[in-house]
């Protein structure tokens, strides 16, 4: 297999249990090189803990998980974000009190160096590789004019983005976007819909949660459904809307697909 043939990631035989409760089963998908792939399910279907899976905040039950080729199943979630995942929350994480400029250094920070020395003085090295770099991706995504202000006065799309611009920096091979578009408005969706698309453009290959499949249907290639921890289809949207299996699993859930 070619470098650039091989899946960037590679999720084989994935099972997580809690105690007596099979939360997912038997999980095995692709991510493809340079696309989007939506992990879309009813509620509890278990892709938050497939996400928790893949970034190593929770052990495996079974199974294996591969990034370019490299079993990561039991490398530690810091570790894993230097071989390349990054990863949005579905409640932003800035720090609502420092500016959006601090939230980014801090994050460059935490990748790079780890928790133990977060508390030196940022402030004094205006012209650090790292805040340049910082300014320069407000710059390229259009919010540098945001750069001094505290998060807390932020709207929640620019939140949204600003996140996007920290989890990007390190460069990422693979982004996990746990629903990205949840809680904004129309405008602010297709804004953050450009934003990944952009992402995309360059290269950076994405997997995502997301409930709104108009959101799914303009930026994913692919679509792996899965129903009570199971994957229950796989393909375009156009072709798992067609499953009988996944229009089952939404009906007895939320009314449709
Ligand atoms: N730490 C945990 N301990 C016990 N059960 C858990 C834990 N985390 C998740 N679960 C259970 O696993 C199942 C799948 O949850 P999960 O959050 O992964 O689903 P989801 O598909 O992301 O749902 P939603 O779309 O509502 O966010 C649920 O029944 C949930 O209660």
């Amino acid at each position: 297999m070619t470098a650039s043939s091989q899946p960037v990631l590679s999720v084989a035989g994935l099972s997580k249990s809690f105690n007596a409760l099979k939360v997912v089963r038997d999980l095995s998908f692709d991510v493809r090189r340079g696309e989007a792939t939506a992990l879309i399910g009813p509620n509890g279907a278990g892709k938050t803990t497939v996400f928790n899976l893949i970034s190593g905040v929770y052990g495996v039950t079974g199974g294996r998980i591969a990034v370019d080729g490299r079993d990561i199943t039991d490398v530690p979630s810091r570790q894993r974000i230097r071989l390349g995942l990054s990863r949005s929350f579905q409640n932003v994480r800035l720090m609502a009190h420092l500016s959006v400029i601090e939230n980014l250094l801090v994050g460059q920070h935490v990748q790079t160096r780890g928790l133990r020395d977060l508390a030196s003085p940022f402030r004094l090295f205006p012209r650090h590789r790292w805040r340049r770099e910082a300014v320069a991706a407000l710059e390229e995504w259009g919010l540098e004019r945001f750069a001094d202000a505290p998060v807390s006065a932020l709207s929640y799309g620019v939140r949204k983005r600003v996140d996007l611009v920290r989890a990007t920096l390190a460069k990422p091979t693979l982004l996990l976007l746990d629903e990205p578009a949840a809680g904004l408005n129309p405008s602010e969706t297709v804004t953050l819909r450009d934003h990944l698309v952009a992402l995309k453009a360059r290269g950076v290959t994405l997997l995502v949660v997301e409930h709104d499949m108009h959101f799914v249907d303009s930026l994913c290639d692919h679509v792996v459904v899965l129903n009570f921890g199971e994957k229950i289809a796989e393909g375009s949207l156009a072709d798992i809307q067609r499953e009988p299996k996944v229009r089952e699993a939404y009906l007895g859930a939320t009314g449709g697909v």
